[in-house]
Formats: structure tokens, sequence, C-alpha cells
């Protein structure tokens, strides 16, 4: 059960409390946020309303504690951080657990999400002693006009304060992402976790507490978005933000001063199918793609544009495979959950009328019961349909018939999102050519897209995001060069 056992200090009567200084608190304001389950729409967890003061002394606390673990050896970190991955996991149930009640993510994807993010310290620890323990040396005499007489030592240095911001589709394993290549590189770090999943986070945090990370190093505030999320991110305090979300993250980057941002925001990646496309992988991946989490991640195909000559052959295989879809509870595991809440199934709810309105094929009647929305492709979508271009992060899936490659590159460029795509074919030449010509961070050859495994590069254009996640970068990200010039008097060239 959540707030037991060892995370018992986490908890104050009913409501969760934040931390800060290394300590859990209850915030002074006296007022709570409840989070709602998405499968009872009752109210399942309360968590602190932290206020402006609350993140304030975050903020001073963590810009102290920042100055000391910046002077800690690199393997005491990754010790630290290694410690911290080991108590993650053997909490993994009680931790997705909240998942479940939260987000209702199914029981076995929560466990999963755990474990990966256990994972995910582990090798941010193992890639951070390599990557950091690296600098560059550089001579002078190789720029026209020097001498030897300059040698540059550059090395990769903390930004200071980092604010991480995830999503509430991950968000155990999209802070993580953010915190362990934060606490490598010798920063420190203020999380401000999704309200739905906020409990999930605290119970994460305790992890980090137990593992015995200096005080004030991490911080948790909790709190609704739309009231301390301005005043996080426009904080004096903060050197960076990662953010990983929607459209507020196109807000956060207009609003936030001169400081690194790195966002992950929304996708609308297509799924490419040619006429040589192995079908049944392509009905595999569309499932998998397309309705894991009833489609509730960035990553999900978001639009199927397939040729016409096969158009047919693969929606009857897509609907044979949709029609094996369980639906229903995260407790019971099912394939298909209720998405997040009332509101995000009303949107869905919007799409779909609008595409029924315009006249596409409904490969399954619509069905709503509460949050919990049916699986549902929509076949013949045409591009004046909403669904043809926006995000439902719902189990609702569009095809659209092509009779071209270049028609359907034009579909994907057209968006203003620039995520991931994918490309079905047996043909690698025609594979290349259209990854290079699709304006994605990432391209998929014969395969869903996807964002792990979690040290691979992971970026969108446009709309979708600005600079790389993905381990190695994250921790790139989240430091600055120094570079310390020694001068010579005379030239001097290092004889073998
Ligand atoms: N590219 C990627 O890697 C991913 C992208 N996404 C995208 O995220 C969206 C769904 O996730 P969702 O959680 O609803 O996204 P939101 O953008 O609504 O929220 C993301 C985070 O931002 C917080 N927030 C809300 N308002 C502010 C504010 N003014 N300032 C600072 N923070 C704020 C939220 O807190 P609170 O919950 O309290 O409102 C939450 O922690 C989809 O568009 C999806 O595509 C999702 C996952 C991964
Ligand atoms: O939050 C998301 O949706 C992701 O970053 C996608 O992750 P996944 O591809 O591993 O599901």
């Amino acid at each position: 059960m959540a707030g037991s056992g060892v995370f018992e200090e986490i908890i104050d009567g009913d409501v969760f409390k934040y931390y800060s200084e290394g300590e859990w608190k209850k915030s002074p304001s006296g007022k709570s946020v409840s989070i709602i389950n998405p499968t009872t729409r009752k109210p399942q967890y309360k968590v602190q309303a932290c206020t402006q003061q609350e993140v304030n002394k975050v903020m001073e606390t963590a810009k102290i504690a920042q100055k000391q673990w910046a002077k800690t050896p690199l393997w005491k970190r990754a010790e630290l951080l290694h410690k911290a991955a080991a108590i993650l996991k053997e909490h993994k149930a009680p931790i997705a657990d909240c998942l479940v009640k939260e987000i209702a993510k199914p029981a076995k994807d929560s466990v999963t999400e755990v474990v990966r993010s256990g994972d995910l310290i582990s090798y941010c620890a193992e890639e951070g002693v390599r990557i950091l323990g690296e600098g560059k040396f550089l001579v002078s005499d190789s720029f026209p006009g020097n001498e030897r007489t300059k040698y540059c030592l550059t090395s990769k240095v903390p930004l200071g304060v980092v604010l991480a911001i995830p999503p509430f589709n991950y968000p155990v394993n999209l802070a993580v992402s953010k915190i362990g290549p934060a606490l490598i590189a010798g920063n420190s770090l203020v999380l401000k976790p999704p309200t739905q999943g906020a409990v999930a986070c605290l119970h994460m945090v305790h992890c980090f507490h137990l593992a015995g990370f200096p005080k004030g190093l991490i911080s948790c505030v909790t709190g609704k978005g739309s009231e301390i999320g301005d005043f996080l991110t426009m904080h004096p305090g903060v050197n960076c933000i990662s953010f990983t979300g929607g459209d507020t993250g196109i807000a956060i980057s207009k609003k936030a001063g001169m400081i690194p941002l790195q966002m992950e925001l929304g996708g609308k990646d297509a799924c490419i199918v040619l006429e040589d496309a192995d079908l049944d992988l392509v009905a595999s991946n569309i499932i998998k793609g397309g309705f894991s989490y009833s489609g509730q991640r960035c990553t999900a195909v978001k639009v199927v544009l397939v040729m016409e000559s096969v158009a047919d052959t693969l929606v009857e295989k897509v609907k044979a495979k949709v029609a094996k879809l369980t639906v229903g509870s995260p407790e019971d595991d099912c394939d298909i959950t209720p998405v997040v809440s009332e509101s995000s199934a009303n949107f869905i709810e919007g799409l779909v009328m609008d595409a029924k309105q315009k006249g596409a094929t409904f490969c399954q009647s619509y069905k709503r019961e509460g949050n919990l929305i049916w699986p549902l492709l929509l076949d013949n979508v045409q591009p004046d349909m909403r669904i043809a271009w926006e995000e439902p992060f719902g189990p609702i899936l569009p095809v659209i018939r092509i009779t071209s490659v270049e028609e359907g590159i034009h579909h994907c460029n057209a968006s203003n999102f620039g995520l991931q795509g994918c490309i079905f074919t047996r043909d690698i030449n025609k594979a290349m050519l259209i990854s290079d010509a699709m304006e994605t961070g990432t391209v998929q050859i014969n395969s869903a897209p996807a964002r792990g495994p979690d040290h691979f590069p992971f970026q969108g254009l446009k709309d979708s995001g600005i600079g790389s996640q993905g381990i190695t970068n994250s921790i790139n990200m989240m430091t600055k060069i120094k570079s310390t010039v020694i001068n010579l008097p005379t030239p001097s060239y290092t004889m073998g």
C-alpha cells in the first residue's frame, strides 16, 4: 500500500508530504491537491499544494547543496546512484501500484516502468564516470599563425540547479531520465512531478533519500503546474530546465531565461507502409505502437499512411488484432485501460465525432464508459479531419490511404510535430531515402517508434522539442565546458 513500510514517513494522515532539505514536510499552506483515479474517477490520493515560499527555500538549499556535490568525486556520485537504483527496484511493487491507481497504467507495464527506471539510473552512473572522466587537450599550433605556446585543457562542469518536470504518462521513468544525468554530472535537482503520478514520484524520491544523498541535493515540490509552474520555470535560481510534456513546453521556452532547455514535447508519429512491406509485421507493430498504454505515449503510432494497393489487406489484419485487445482495468492488466482524465476522454471523443461527421470509416463502433475508450481504427481518413493532424493521446488510430510515397512523406512533413516516424518496406535503399526525407528526430525502419533503449538519442524537431535526450546526451546537456589555458613563454613541442 502507498505510504506504508519504508515509505511511512512520506505521508501525514491522508496527505503525502513534499521533500525539501532532506526531509519530508507539510506545506504551511495547509492546502492539498487531489489525485483522481482514472478508473474509479474518485479521489485516490492527496499531495501538498506547495507555495512560492517553499519553492524559494528549495532553490536556496539546492544551490548550496550543489556546490558541495560538485566537489564529490565522480565514483562516489556513481556509487550513490547505484544504491538508489537498487532500492528503487527493491520497492518496485508499491511504486508500480501507485502508477496503476494514479495513471491507470496496466499492472505489468507499471512494474516494467519502475525496473526500467532503476536500470536507467545505473546506466547514468556508469556512463557518467566514463564520459565525465574525459576532457580535451588542445595545442595552439594547429591554428594558423600560432606556435605551440598554449595548451588548452577542457572539462565538463555542472550547470548548477536543474529543474525537472516530467509528464503523467511515465512519471517515474521520465523523472529519473532527468535526475540521473543531472546528479552524476554534479548538479542539484528540483523535481516538480505531474499531478497524476505525483505519489509514485514521491515514493521514487524516497528511494534516493534512503540511498543517503546529501540534504537539499534533491527536492520535490508538489502542486498543480498551472499554479506553481510559472514561478518554478521563471525562478532565478534555476540553471537548466528539462521538461517533457505537451504544448506547455512551448510556453515555458518563451518564458524561461537564458538557460539551457531540454524539451520533449508532443508527436504525431507517422507509419509509412510500402507495397512490399511484411504486412503481418506491420499489423503487429501498429497494435503495439498505436495501442500500448492506450495510445498515451508521445512515441505512439498516431497516423498510418499506407499504399492504397495493400491498404485493404493491412486494415483487415489490424482489425483482427484490435478485436483481441482486452479492455478494462489496469489492475487486471488489460491492454486498453481508462485514459488519464475525463477532459482527455472528452478531447478524444471530440476528434472521433469530427471524423465521423466528415465521413471516416469506423472499423469498430465507438464505445466509451467514463474514461475508458474502446480501441478504434478509423479508415479512409482525409486531410480535412482533425484526427489527421492532432495527437489524440488515446486508443484511436487514423489510417490515410496514399497513392505515392511522396504523398506519405508530404503528410508527415506537413505536421507541426517532428518526433519519430517509421517505415515498413523490405527495400533498405528506399527506406533510407524516405528516412532522410522525413523531418523527424528519429525514423525507425521496420518497427514502431520508441524512445528506448534509454541510452539511444531521443529528440524531436519542430514543435516536438529542443535538444536531445537519451542518457549520454542528457549528461552532456546538463554540463558546460570549462577551459584552462596554460601559456608557455617559449614554444614547446613534445618529442616522442
Ligand atoms: N516527447 C516526449 O518525450 C513526450 C511527450 N509527451 C507529451 O505530453 C503530453 C501529455 O502529457 P501531460 O502530462 O498531459 O503534459 P502537460 O504539458 O500538460 O504536463 C507536463 C508537466 O508540466 C506540468 N505543468 C503544467 N503547467 C505548467 C506550467 N505552467 N509550468 C510548468 N509546468 C507545468 C504538469 O504538471 P501538472 O500535472 O500538475 O499539470 C506536468 O508535470 C502529450 O502532448 C504528449 O505527447 C508526453 C510524454 C513524452
Ligand atoms: O513519454 C513517452 O511517451 C515516451 O517518452 C515514449 O517512451 P516509450 O517509447 O519508451 O514508450
